[in-house]
């Protein structure tokens, strides 16, 4: 089934305040939009991606990669609308129109929304109400409202594309969701599971709470990675991406670069995906005088298929000569150009081993280092 997801991002946020309309506000380190859109961008089963943004907020499309934007109206449901027909000139199979205002969605809950469209041409979470209801006046509660078949809504509402598309073309306007524009049209809409923490950010406190939440959730994990090459007669070391002038070399299957290597060991690591000389066997004849890059490159990558990303990394490298401090700061720039962070999550020291073992006897260099990968 072709599946698109259409995120509303065209709303002021008056209720939020801040200064700024709250999907470009800042949330654990990332604008609320850009959770919002990654949440759909990392979800197997979900193609295209629409954002409706507000005329004002155009400047913001650029950084919005990969996602068509078209131009929001002075409701949500005019927003919606003109989503829905920036797709219709080339239709998915079903839609999946969510507020940006909900960063938190879960893949469990846009796969209960795409499973409920198999049997309904429409499907959206949902949680049932569990406290009591009271009417009130005047802060004097004044009545009791039978909470039975209760439901508080939430998106992402999935639909067949074309019965949504029509439903809104149809309706005169003011709906408060588009369950509403599709009951209107006599579409069923099936009831799904939806999630507490799939809130949407309404209020000022809504943001303390939506970065309570994603504390709870991310997943981080610490990988440690150790390495030790002899020296030979040459005229450079490799270390951490930079040929650093001394009267031997190092010595190895590929370029020898046992800081690289150490940390590309450390997100393996970090990964549980085994160690360098499992993914580029020294019996291979290809990696032979290989630049490490490629390993550093290829354990990075692999971390950011499986949604991770280098919160930081810490390499040491144990020599007595060559001297590492006045090259530490192009191989810190070296190693975040390889794996495309900011230098600042990378750091580079070295220790002598006090003339102590194989480091002291200058027969070698060691290299240990970590590395902590986060996915939100
Ligand atoms: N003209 C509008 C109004 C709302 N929305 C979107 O609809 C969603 C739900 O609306 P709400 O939480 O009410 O957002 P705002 O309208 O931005 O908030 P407020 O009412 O506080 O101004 C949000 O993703 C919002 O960006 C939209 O695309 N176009
Ligand atoms: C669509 C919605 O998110 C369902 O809960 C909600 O109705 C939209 O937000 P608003 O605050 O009602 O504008």
């Amino acid at each position: 089934m072709d599946i698109a997801a259409l995120i509303v991002a065209a709303g002021r946020g008056t209720r939020a305040g801040g200064g700024v309309p709250k999907q470009w506000r800042m949330l654990s380190g990332r604008r609320v939009a850009d959770w919002t859109l990654q949440a759909f961008r990392d979800h197997p089963r979900v193609g295209r991606i629409v954002v409706v943004l507000h005329p004002d907020d155009m400047g913001q499309a650029e950084e919005l990669t990969g996602a068509i934007v078209a131009t929001g109206g002075a409701t949500r449901d005019a927003s919606v609308a003109a989503g829905l027909e920036a797709l219709a000139g080339d239709p998915p199979d079903a839609v999946l129109i969510h507020d940006v205002a909900r960063p938190l969605v879960s893949p469990e809950v846009i796969d209960r929304v795409i499973d409920g469209l198999a049997h309904a041409p429409g499907a959206a979470p949902a949680l049932a109400v569990t406290d009591a209801l009271w009417t009130g006046a005047d802060g004097i509660v004044t009545g009791t409202q039978d909470r039975s078949g209760l439901y508080r809504a939430q998106t992402p509402q999935g639909f067949r594309f074309d019965a949504i598309l029509q439903a809104h073309r149809d309706h005169p306007g003011g709906a408060a969701d588009d369950v509403e524009v599709a009951r209107h049209a006599g579409l069923d809409v099936a009831i799904v599971a939806g999630d507490e923490k799939n809130l949407k950010i309404t209020g000022p406190e809504d943001f303390a709470r939506a970065e309570d939440l994603m504390r709870q959730q991310m997943d981080i994990r610490t990988g440690l990675g150790y390495d030790v090459h002899a020296f030979e007669d040459g005229d450079a070391c490799i270390l951490c991406g930079v040929a650093v002038p001394h009267d031997k070399k190092l010595k190895g299957h590929s370029d020898a670069d046992v800081g690289m290597h150490a940390l590309t060991d450390a997100i393996y690591g970090a990964l549980a995906e085994g160690d360098i000389g499992q993914h580029f066997p020294p019996s291979e004849s290809e990696w032979k005088g290989a630049a490490s890059d490629i390993f550093l490159k290829h354990a990075i990558e692999l971390a950011r298929s499986k949604g991770f990303e280098l919160a930081n990394c810490d390499v040491t490298l144990i020599c007595e000569q060559p001297k590492i401090g006045p090259h530490a700061g192009a191989m810190r720039a070296e190693l975040a150009r390889i794996m495309s962070v900011d230098p600042d999550r990378v750091s580079v020291k070295a220790t002598t081993s006090e003339r102590l073992g194989f480091t002291g006897r200058e027969e070698g260099i060691a290299s240990q280092a970590v590395a902590t990968l986060v996915r939100a």
